[in-house]
Parts: structure tokens; sequence; C-alpha cells
């Protein structure tokens, strides 16, 4: 692709031209000890953009999602960029709500024990209204829009009517960028639906920018303006989605995506252009041939 990583908007001369929401510049990411998922990874999406985040199990979506909301810190401040401010040093973006991060589980970090779910009896309200500084008028589209009884006792609901009083939540302040982990995986068709059509308003009005991470597809062929396809850390494809020609010959867009996934060849792990230092400073076993690898899951 000529202008690879580029999500330009649909409309040249479009108010959102010029600036992108999202930049990300040569970015290199590992996690501790292993090889690099990210080896040279570029991408920038402009405003209004609702671009779908699609590619295999793990193949690095959630870890890209997780870069661009700031929860890890990536290079120097110019290498992951949300709205022209450092994804990770700039903590305004989150703390102002115009970044906003929904992911798939609903979870709090607790010291050394990670991520624990959210238990205790709190009812719907309470957390609703205790997210502070929300538009009322906001607050009550959304929790009629994601149909929430306030006197729902969160330890007692369903798992999908708890992800409603997530995504309330998370909508309330009104984001500039929002980056969503298949948080819709729970939700009745009739909520996903109405949900979809609150993030195009808000694209198309306030010029919000969406990330969307999925593996369900339904709908959203006329949803998305724009496809990023990862492969193992590598950025595929990122286009319009109305110039994605396969789209052009097939059923819909999760005929695409399969045939995409099935004809994915199996690369062995890229390695870094620099080496992160992190991975010399962290990996007790350098350059050992009994490295753990993803080869020698087969043999545990
Ligand atoms: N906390 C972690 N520590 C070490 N490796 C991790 C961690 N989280 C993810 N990985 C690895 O990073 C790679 C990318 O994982 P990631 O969760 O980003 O994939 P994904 O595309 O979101 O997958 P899925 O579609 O299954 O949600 C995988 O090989 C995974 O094993």
């Amino acid at each position: 692709m000529e202008d690879r990583g580029s999500l330009k908007p649909e409309e040249e001369g479009s108010k959102y031209e010029s600036s992108s929401s999202i930049k990300v510049y040569g970015m290199q990411f590992s996690y501790d000890g292993q090889t690099p998922l990210f080896a040279d990874f570029n991408l920038d999406i402009s405003p209004g953009s609702r671009c779908l985040l699609v590619g295999a199990n793990g193949s690095g979506k959630t870890t890209l999602l997780k870069i661009l909301a700031g929860k890890h810190m990536v290079g120097e401040r110019d290498v992951v960029r949300v709205l022209n401010y450092s994804a990770f040093h700039d903590t305004h973006l989150v703390c102002s709500g115009d970044l906003a991060y929904l992911g798939g589980s609903w979870s709090k970090t607790v010291g050394s024990a990670g991520e624990i779910p959210l238990q205790g009896d709190f009812s719907a309200e309470h957390m609703i209204f205790g997210v502070e500084g929300a538009d009322p008028v906001r607050r009550d589209k959304l929790i009629e829009l994601l149909d929430i009884d306030l006197q729902w006792r969160m330890h007692k609901v369903s798992d999908g009517q708890r992800r409603r009083v997530q995504i309330c939540m998370g909508l309330l302040h009104p984001f500039k960028v929002l980056l969503l982990d298949e948080v819709t995986v729970d939700l009745d068709v009739v909520a996903r639906m109405d949900l979809l059509e609150f993030f195009k308003e808000e694209c198309d009005q306030r010029g919000a920018t969406i990330v969307y991470a999925t593996h369900i597809f339904d709908g959203l062929e006329t949803w998305a303006t724009h496809l990023a396809y990862i492969q193992d850390g590598d950025l595929r494809r990122a286009e319009k989605l109305s110039e994605v020609n396969e789209l052009k010959n097939s059923a819909n867009l999760l005929s695409v995506v399969e045939s995409w996934l099935r004809s994915e060849i199996k690369h062995e792990k890229k390695k870094p252009i620099n080496p992160p230092s992190q991975i010399r400073k962290t990996s007790p076993f350098g350059t050992s041939p009994f490295v753990s690898s993803r080869h020698m899951a087969y043999y545990r």
C-alpha cells in the first residue's frame, strides 16, 4: 500500500483534515523478556474517523489500544501521539475525558494482584452518578439509550447489564478519542445497534475519533469509515472502507476478514531494528538457545 499507516478523512477539504487524532511513528514495543510485538509500527488516524481494528487472536489489537490509551510507556514523547499529546506522558488526556478507553473486562489494578474484577454491592445509580462533572443531559441520554435500571445491584445483574453500566460510565464525558476493545460483545442486538448509532453521531457531529477492535462485524460495513488490519504486530492494511477492493466482490466484511486471516502465513517473529535496552536488561536468558518461544509452547 502506498500510504501505509495513514487513514485520512473521507473528503479533501474536510474541516478535520488539518491534524491527526492519532499518530504513531516508528513504534517498537515488547512485553518483558519477549521478542518485539511491534517493531516499526506507524499509524495515522484523522478526526471524525471510525476505524475498525481487525486481526487474528494475539495479533496485537488490545496491546495497541492500551498503548494508545497511555497504559504503556513506549519510546519518547513523539512516538505515540493522541490529539497532539503524548499518550503516556500527558496524563490530562485521560483526566479530562478527551481520551477514553473501554476495555474488555471491568476490573481494577490492585498492586501486585494485578487486574481483579470489580466486586461489591453497588447500585447502577451509585456508579453512574459517582462520575463527577458529567452533563446531566448526556447522562440521561446514555441511561435511556442503554436501557439501564438505576436500581440494578451490580453484583446481581447479568454480564450484559453490567457491561451497559460500564459503557455508560465510560461515555459520560464527551470524548474526543474513544478506544473500544470488544465492548459490545455482551450486548443484545438492540443495545449494540443503538450504541453504534450513538458513536456515529459523536463522530459526525463533534469530530470525535473512534478505534474499535472487534471480531463481530455485523452492521459494521456501513458504520466504519476506515479499516486497519494487523497481523502479528504488523499493519497489513490501513485504508478507507470504501476503498477495500475485496469488499466490492464479497458478501460482507466478515467474509473479507475471514479470507485475510485464513491466508495468513505464520512468520518468524521480527527482530527489533534497535533492540530495546529493556529486553536486554530484563531477559534472564540473553541469547540462550533455551529462551522461551512460541514454538517451544508445543513441548510444554
Ligand atoms: N501482559 C502480557 N504479557 C506478555 N505478553 C502479552 C501480554 N498481553 C498480551 N501478550 C501477548 O502479546 C500478543 C498480542 O496480544 P493482544 O492481547 O494484544 O492480542 P489481540 O489482537 O488483542 O488478541 P485477541 O483478538 O485475542 O483479543 C500475544 O502474543 C499475547 O500473548
